[in-house]
């Protein structure tokens, strides 16, 4: 067993995409370690440093590394190309970053956004851990179908149910997207394959989801390449601890109005709409949830993200204005989890990310699903 005194010298990295859902789940993780005595760093692609980031969140130390891109490169549009990027020019100067580091790493923690990572490990002869950022179920769909363990949907036999330890029968629309054969190819399930198939290079593989959600299916892979869930990575607030202080970041700044204006609704009366950091719904998608709104009669709180009211002042096609009208509220951002906590929330109209979920699970708040793609459908 480790002394007190070694433990302080316990010096861990850990690396994620600059996305919210990527970021977010690791420091929470990071805090965690943190009070038990580790060093922690967290390190992202530098276009993630803005004014609100300070170096140190939660007592977790950032680092930034180049994907080989331009600050002002519109990454958001072109995911693909993010990733073929930061997969080539990532591992140089991750690899500088963690010589020029004072200590040793004792472990490093990736994601499976970031599975290049775990080679820069074994370059330097450190430990890999994975945390995989979405429910345990998906490990073992992907693990299975990267490693040809079970029967799925293929061009010829394209609509099938799959059955698969530990889950229920999933119909073809259940699957994850990438793992469909009428997915086109991208840079994601070429990283999904390669993760899945040299499972070897990582020691520990640590799941955002907890026992009681999916036992079943984590126990059915204890044999074959074991998950333990850590999670939920949701902020302390929502799990009702005393220390509230939230240790995830903002990518954008989340406006006030939102809170107040619930603190004037009346209880379980909002529909709340967000459909996550990455993905966005189509001009006649929003058209739709904005008939459908109306309809319901019931008033609402809806995150149209700021990219979005930029395209759709070009297409000139939605009438959605911000700010407060008769029966809603538009936002371009909004302190999610906290909404989520208002007693002035009926239900929340989701895409379906897991940490939408993860947190509206912990909240008690009902979903109506609207997953759009990858691990969406399934997470639904
Ligand atoms: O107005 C908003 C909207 C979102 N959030 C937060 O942003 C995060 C969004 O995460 P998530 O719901 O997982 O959406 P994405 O970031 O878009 O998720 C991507 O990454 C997830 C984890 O891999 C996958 O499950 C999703 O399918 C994928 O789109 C959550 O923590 C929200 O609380 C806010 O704080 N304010």
């Amino acid at each position: 067993m480790a002394l007190e005194g070694e433990k302080k010298e316990t010096h861990v990295l850990m690396v994620a995409f600059s996305a919210q859902g990527h970021i977010n789940p690791m420091l929470r993780l990071g805090k965690r370690l943190v009070s038990k005595g580790l060093q922690v760093a967290l390190a992202t692609n530098e276009v993630a440093q803005s004014n609100s980031f300070t170096r140190t969140v939660t007592g977790v130390h950032l680092e930034f590394f180049s994907d080989g891109l331009s600050l002002d490169y519109n990454r958001e549009a072109n995911l693909d190309y993010d990733m073929e990027s930061i997969g080539k020019f990532g591992p140089i100067d991750l690899s500088a970053l963690i010589q020029r580091h004072c200590k040793k790493f004792s472990c490093i923690i990736n994601n499976p956004f970031v599975s290049w990572v775990s080679d820069v490990a074994a370059k330097h002869e450190i430990p890999c851990a994975m945390l995989w950022i979405q429910p345990c179920t998906l490990y073992a769909i992907y693990y299975r179908f990267y490693n040809c363990l079970n029967s799925f949907p293929t061009s010829e036999n394209p609509q099938m149910n799959v059955e698969l330890p530990g889950l229920p029968s999933l119909c073809t629309e259940d699957l994850p997207s990438f793992i469909l054969p009428s997915s086109s190819v991208s840079s994601f399930p070429k990283m999904l394959y390669e993760l899945f198939q040299d499972m070897k290079k990582l020691k520990w593989g640590l799941g955002n989801s907890f026992q009681e959600l999916e036992t079943d299916v984590i126990e059915t892979m204890d044999e074959i390449h074991p998950i333990w869930p850590v999670g939920p990575l949701v902020p302390s607030s929502l799990l009702g601890k005393e220390d509230a202080t939230d240790e995830g970041i903002d990518l954008f700044k989340s406006e006030d109005t939102c809170i107040e204006w619930l603190n004037h609704q009346k209880p379980s009366s909002v529909i709340y709409i967000s459909f996550g950091s990455l993905l966005m719904e189509s001009p006649k998608e929003k058209e739709s949830i904005a008939t459908a709104l109306t309809r319901s009669g019931h008033p609402f709180l809806w995150v149209v993200k700021p990219s979005d009211s930029k395209s759709e002042e070009s297409e000139g096609t939605m009438p959605l204005k911000n700010g407060m009208g008769d029966q809603g509220l538009i936002v371009k951002w909004s302190p999610q989890t906290q909404v989520l906590a208002h007693p002035s929330l009926a239900c929340f109209l989701s895409n379906c990310g897991w940490n939408s979920l993860s947190e509206s699970i912990t909240a008690g708040v009902p979903i109506i699903a609207y997953p759009q793609r990858t691990d969406q459908p399934t997470n639904a």
